[in-house]
């Protein structure tokens, strides 16, 4: 049995992570942490049986009490990096979910769990369909370099541009390296007009109620271009992904940034 704590259990992803761990065989939910409805039983919230679990705010003390094997965290970033290091201090294996950590943060994270000898993920996005978009976005900059990057968002996201957004970008540009797009002689009337600015890709954020999760890679060349799109049109959508995550880093004994590495290994 594996036994698995969440952290940010009472968010949007937390709350669904909570109640597809509960559904798993082989699976045991030990522990919710979150910052509010302290004390509360996390059964009733999720919409399962009283497990007996209450939510706690202290993640040293349930990891103390507990000793799971897997920590998921879908926290936010400024939180996430306290919970991780805490958690490989202590042999849980990280399955993170939360975005908006720096690559020398991520950095860091690798080199104190090769030193701790403790496996983990480090995960922008756990949908099977968006891990895809990113394989086959990285195959098409071989041959179609001008490339930018929409994502659109649900309006309660805080980080932009998405983990998601930035793993893609860096997949394109381990392709097709620096390359700035569009005129060098443009301006923005208004700024930021042109989006943010990764290796020269630009990269738009949009944020609307209605949305989830989405994204467009958008490929332009001599008379043509080329759209790859993926929806999560609900949250279960990260499930499958996230549920495979917490089975296989039960034999890792490294951290691994991107599901892809897992699943297409
Ligand atoms: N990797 C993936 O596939 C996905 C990643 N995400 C990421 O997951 C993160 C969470 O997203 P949502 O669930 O939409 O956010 P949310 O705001 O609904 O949930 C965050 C939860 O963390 C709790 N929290 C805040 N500080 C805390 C602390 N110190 N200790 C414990 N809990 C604390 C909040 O009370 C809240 O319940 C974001 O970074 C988002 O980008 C979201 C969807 C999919
Ligand atoms: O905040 C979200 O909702 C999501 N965050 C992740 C990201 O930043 O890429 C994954 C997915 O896009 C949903």
């Amino acid at each position: 049995m594996i036994k698995v704590v969440v952290a940010g259990a009472l968010g949007r992803m937390g709350q669904e992570s909570c109640r597809a761990l509960v559904q798993t065989e082989g699976i045991q939910l030990v522990g919710a942490v979150d910052t509010r409805e302290i004390g509360s039983s996390i059964g009733p919230i999720i919409g399962v049986a009283d497990l007996g679990i209450k939510v706690s705010d202290n993640l040293a003390q349930v990891i103390a009490e507990q000793r799971p094997d897997v920590l998921v965290d879908f926290t936010r970033a400024g939180v996430v990096q306290g919970n991780i290091e805490l958690a490989l201090k202590n042999g849980v294996r990280p399955v993170v979910g939360t975005t908006g950590m720096s690559a020398e943060e991520i950095k860091t994270f690798t080199e104190l769990a090769a030193s701790q000898g403790v496996g983990g993920l480090i995960a922008p996005n756990f949908a099977i369909g968006a891990l895809l978009m990113i394989k086959f976005a990285a195959e098409a900059a071989k041959y179609l370099p001008h490339v930018e990057i929409i994502e659109l968002h649900h309006d309660k996201k805080v980080d932009a541009p998405s983990g998601t957004a930035l793993k893609t970008a860096e997949a394109i540009a381990q392709v097709r390296g620096n390359m700035a797009q569009g005129m060098p002689s443009e301006f923005e009337k208004i700024e930021g007009a042109r989006g943010g600015n990764f290796e020269g890709m630009r990269i738009h954020s949009v944020r609307l109620p209605g949305y989830v999760a989405h994204q467009e890679v958008i490929f332009g060349g001599l008379g043509q271009t080329l759209t790859i799109r993926h929806d999560s049109i609900s949250r279960e959508s990260f499930m499958p992904g996230l549920i495979l995550a917490v089975r296989k880093v039960m034999n890792l004994d490294r951290l691994v940034y991107g599901l892809e590495n897992l699943l297409f290994e």
